[in-house]
């Protein structure tokens, strides 16, 4: 039996807001630091320790990430970043007030953009300055890869070949793993792992920096889930 940690980061100034986020590199607010340290301090009270952390390319994860790995002691292990972790690009509504939102919109329209697998919400452009394009983080990306928006499938599509090489080669060498995702791209994960179908996945919602232990079997099959 292999144990694989999940975990949300925590909470962001935008979450405080009621912003859509997006790959939008927004920060940690204070509680979501103090999110992060009682993750760390949780994993070292039920006695947890990693050989391997991923996370994503924005700040709010990898700082999650890295306050959490202190409380355990833990900053020496590698850390493996991508973009592929990130979370589910919003488009045109990076940046809104999801509040604002439902009153230009309405509630049920909204609701499908961000919860609704196979909706897309509104496409920027190239030109748009929230275009991944114009940031150097993302010069090793093919314009295929460089996302106008994305919907939960297509955000799937692009973690899934991080979680098979990767995750899954680290799990395989019996490494203890942690994953610091985005609330989108970790349903998307779980969307796989549990086999949840399009109904289920819209159901899930994760909190923000509580770990989420994942017992499998032999054949990465998920025994059991469970928050710590
Ligand atoms: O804004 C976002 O990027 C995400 C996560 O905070 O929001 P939602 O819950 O609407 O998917």
């Amino acid at each position: 039996m292999q144990k694989l940690v999940l975990i949300r980061h925590g909470e962001s100034i935008w979450n405080q807001e009621n912003r859509f986020t997006g790959w939008t590199d927004v920060d940690l607010s204070p509680e979501g630091v103090e999110q992060a340290k009682r993750a760390g301090q949780l994993l070292l009270k039920h006695g947890y320790n990693f050989d391997e952390g991923f996370t994503s390319l924005l700040k709010r994860s990898i700082k999650t990430l890295h306050i959490l790995l202190e409380e355990l002691d833990h900053l020496w292990i590698p850390v493996q970043k991508s973009w592929r972790l990130n979370e589910r690009f919003y488009g045109a509504l990076q940046g809104l007030n999801k509040d604002e939102t439902i009153a230009q919109y309405g509630a049920e329209q909204v609701q499908k953009w961000r919860r609704d697998p196979n909706e897309f919400p509104p496409a920027i452009t190239k030109e748009d300055p929230r275009y991944p394009g114009h940031d150097i983080r993302y010069k090793n990306l093919t314009e295929r890869e460089l996302p106008l928006t994305e919907n939960l499938s297509v955000t799937m599509d692009r973690v899934l070949p991080f979680w098979n090489e990767s995750i899954v080669d680290a799990i395989r060498k019996n490494q203890k793993v942690i994953v610091c995702g985005h609330g989108n791209s970790l349903r998307a994960l779980i969307k796989y792992i549990d086999h949840l179908n399009d109904e289920e996945v819209t159901q899930l919602d994760l909190p923000t920096g509580v770990p989420m232990v994942y017992e499998l079997d032999e054949g990465l099959n998920r025994i059991r889930h469970y928050y710590l």
